[in-house]
Parts: structure tokens; C-alpha cells; sequence
């Protein structure tokens, strides 16, 4: 935006009465879940609608976030970008019908979490171009959140997560804490290259103020990189093709396996009965030091032995993190029924080769009676675990979850021993 246009913009954005709608991307376990999370606890938020969208047959992002109220929408008919024109609209004729009629509070701003792997594009397209959406919300930005640790290698090989930064209104970088600074001067180079523009803001766990987020104005393509207007007129053209030009087959194709690249794949692995948590960290990390590179992103809810709490579990490539209980088991299908569920997010890995983390739980299961496998003398995999409750006892001895392990130093969060 130019200076003689920024009087006008200024007015229309006084005069604009259309709600506000945020979208909140980014790839892959980056962060979003988190951030949004803590951006609802603020007092400014409570007129907020949030749409959250997931990818993978079952949707454990909602049960992530503390406030579950009717503004909070499920768009679970698959990716948001390949089923923009279906969920997404609903959604949003839905809320504003609802808050016209007085049903639900009014509505002052709107968030939707997209997955990790859509292309923003779509959504803005539809924001800006489907008539009842454009004549009551208007896209106040885009903001992509990216993972300080991964992000490098995920721009590499994802047309998606380049296509999230070169969007952005704002970067927020999480994990800084777990990120080394020659890691970080390698990331910013690349975001200078792909979004010179985009202010970028260091968040730790996605504690945020509302105000660093929003209010970026009405989204345009000035001022960005020439790729973004370009890919912007081509969506437009492709969403303004009549039904049976050809393009239907050709939209279906390009957004849906196709467009998130044959070799990426999502299932769910289920456990029907109670793991010990010591045979479940273990066959866990192996997974994640066999396969990691090949592994998008785990998340899921597992019932642990001896713990009435569902542990929920998140991992992105090689790295697990932390793990947290949820007060409660949520109370919806299909979680109602406390199975222990994972969602795999995969490229070019089979399911079977996953489900060989059964046989891992049985193989340790059975050398260690009580469920207290012991590996080489270190009950944890050594790139990752999985415990609990961490307590330092010596300056290389640390109990985790209660079993002294010596010969370790952590290192954000993960076991590495000493060699
Ligand atoms: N150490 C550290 N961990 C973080 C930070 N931000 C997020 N995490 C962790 O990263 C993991 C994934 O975070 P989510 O918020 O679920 O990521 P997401 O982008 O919503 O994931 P998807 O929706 O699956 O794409 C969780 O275990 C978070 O606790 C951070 O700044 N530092």
C-alpha cells in the first residue's frame, strides 16, 4: 500500500462493518494448536469464533483447546483447502445466520486453524470471492506460524509450508527455546528470501498477545513477493470456472491427494486396552528413531496404565515432546469410549511398518515383567522419551517418572547420554 492509498484504506477499514477473520496456518505440529489455546484465554477473545480443520480421520485438535462453546466448529470433511467451498462456507453462513438471529453471542472476530498441509490460497480466494462470505467477513490476515526446529527441512520438501510463509501477514517462530542459533540464521535467511515483508515475532508455547496478532488490514497481495499475486489470479480463474469445464476433476485431483503429494498418507492406529506407559515410550521411540524423517506428525490420546487421565502425545519427526494429561477423557465419539488413539501423518511410510509398534509393546512388555522395560541400561530411547515427571538426582542421574536413570543429560526436554 502506498501513501496516497492509505487515507482511503484507512476509511473503508473505519466504515468496514464485515467481521474480522484470521487465518491461522502453518505446518505440521508448528504450533497452532498451542497458540490458539493460549490466545483464548485472553479477555479479548471472548467474542471470538474459532473454525478448527484437521487432517486425519480423527480430529484431536478440539480437545486440545480448554474453551469448547457453540463458536467453536469442527470443519472435518478433510483438508480445508481441497473442501473450502463446502465446510468452510457452511461454517461461516452458519455462524453469521446464527449470530444474526441472536442464537449465539455476537460474533466479533473469527480464527480458523487450518492443518498443517493446507495452501492457504483456496482460503483466501473463498474469503475474498464467495459472495455471502465477502459481504459480511473480510481476511484480516494471514499468520503463519513456523517451527524454529523443523521448518528448514519442511520448506525443502513441502510446496505447502512455502506457500504458508510467502502468505504471511506475520511469522510467529515457536520452539525458539529448543532451536540452535545457526539453525535460526539458516531459517531466517530463508524466510528473508521467501517473505522479506512479513514482521516476525519469537513465541514460547504460544503465549502471544491478542494485539501482535490482528488488525493487519484488509489481506492484499501488495508489497509481497510476485509469486503471491500470481498464485492468487490463477486460483481466482480456477474458482470462476463454470462446473463441467474440465476444472472439477481437475480442482478434485490438484487438491486432493495430489496436491498434498501422492507419498503423504494419514492413518490411525487404536489401542483398545490400557498400555503401560514404560513399553509404550520405548516402542514410541523406536518408531521415531527408525522412521522419523519419514514421520509429518503424531498426535493422539493414550490410556495409560494406573492413570485415569487420557496422556496426549505429540510428535513431529524423530522429536516427541513432553507429554500432558487432559483433565478429563472427552466425553464425544470416538474418544467417548477411552481408547487410546494415535493419527499418524506419514510420507512414503506404510501403515505396517507403524504397527510394528505393537509388536514393540509385546517384545519389551515380555522382557520386563512389571512393565519397567530396560534397554542397554536405559529404560528411554536415546533420542527421545517420554517421561512424566522429571527430577534431577546426581549431575548425570535424573529419575524420570520415578526410574533412576544415570549417565544422561537433558537436552530440551530429551534424554541424551553421556557418551
Ligand atoms: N518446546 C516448545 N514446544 C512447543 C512450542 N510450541 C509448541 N510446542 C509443542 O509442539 C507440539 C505440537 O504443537 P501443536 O500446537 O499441537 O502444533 P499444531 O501446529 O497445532 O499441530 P497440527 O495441528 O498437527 O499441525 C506440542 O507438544 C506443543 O507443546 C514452543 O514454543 N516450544
Amino acid at each position: 500500500m502506498n501513501n496516497e492509498t492509505q487515507p482511503y484504506h484507512d476509511l473503508m477499514a473505519q466504515t468496514d462493518r464485515r467481521i474480522p477473520v484470521t487465518l491461522l496456518t502453518g505446518f505440521l505440529g508448528a504450533g497452532k494448536t498451542t497458540l490458539l489455546n493460549n490466545l483464548l484465554q485472553h479477555p479479548e477473545m471472548a467474542g471470538a469464533a474459532v473454525l478448527i480443520n484437521e487432517f486425519g480421520e480423527v480430529g484431536i485438535d478440539h480437545h486440545l483447546v480448554d474453551r469448547v462453546d457453540e463458536t467453536m466448529m469442527i470443519l472435518d470433511s478433510g483438508c480445508i483447502c481441497c473442501s473450502v467451498q463446502g465446510d468452510l462456507v457452511k461454517a461461516l453462513r452458519n455462524l453469521a445466520q446464527r449470530s444474526s438471529m441472536r442464537e449465539i453471542p455476537q460474533v466479533s472476530r473469527v480464527v480458523i486453524e487450518t492443518t498443517g498441509l493446507a495452501d492457504p490460497l483456496p482460503v483466501i480466494s473463498t474469503l475474498t470471492q464467495e459472495w455471502f462470505v465477502a459481504a459480511r467477513y473480510q481476511c484480516d490476515g494471514v499468520i503463519t506460524v513456523v517451527d524454529a526446529t523443523h521448518a528448514l527441512q519442511q520448506l525443502d520438501q513441502h510446496r505447502e509450508a512455502v506457500r504458508q510463509v510467502a502468505m504471511a501477514d506475520r511469522l510467529l517462530i515457536t520452539k525458539c527455546d529448543l532451536a540452535n542459533t545457526t539453525g535460526r540464521a539458516a531459517l531466517d535467511g530463508r524466510l528473508d528470501a521467501l517473505n522479506p515483508g512479513a514482521p516476525r515475532i519469537d513465541v514460547c508455547r504460544g503465549r502471544i498477545s491478542p494485539d501482535a496478532l490482528f488488525g493487519c488490514g484488509i489481506y492484499s497481495t501488495g508489497g509481497r513477493s510476485t509469486n503471491v499475486a500470481a498464485w492468487l489470479g490463477a486460483e481466482q480463474m480456477r474458482a470462476q470456472k463454470p462446473p463441467g469445464a474440465g476444472t472439477a476433476a481437475d480442482h478434485a485431483a490438484d487438491h486432493s491427494h495430489g496436491h498434498h503429494g501422492d507419498s503423504v498418507s494419514s492413518f490411525v492406529i487404536s489401542f483398545p486396552d490400557p498400555v503401560a506407559w514404560y513399553s509404550f515410550a520405548v516402542a514410541m521411540g523406536r518408531i521415531l528413531q527408525t522412521h522419523g524423517p519419514k514421520i509429518l506428525r503424531v498426535k493422539g490420546l493414550m490410556n495409560i496404565m494406573g492413570d485415569p487421565l487420557p496422556r496426549v502425545i505429540h510428535c513431529v519427526q524423530d522429536v516427541a515432546y513432553p507429554p500432558v494429561s487432559l483433565c478429563t477423557w472427552p466425553a464425544q465419539s470416538p474418544f467417548a469410549d477411552h481408547h487410546g488413539r494415535l493419527v499418524f501423518i506419514v510420507r512414503d511410510l506404510n501403515r505396517e511398518e507403524v504397527e510394528a509398534i505393537r509388536c514393540g509393546f509385546s517384545a519389551v512388555q515380555n522382557s520386563a515383567p512389571g512393565g519397567r522395560p530396560t534397554i542397554a541400561g536405559c529404560p528411554f530411547p536415546t533420542r527421545c522419551w517420554l517421561a512424566h515427571n522429571v527430577s534431577r538426582v546426581g549431575s548425570s542421574a535424573f529419575k524420570l517418572d520415578g526410574w533412576e536413570v544415570q549417565g544422561i543429560r537433558l537436552r530440551s526436554n530429551r534424554a541424551v547420554p553421556i557418551t
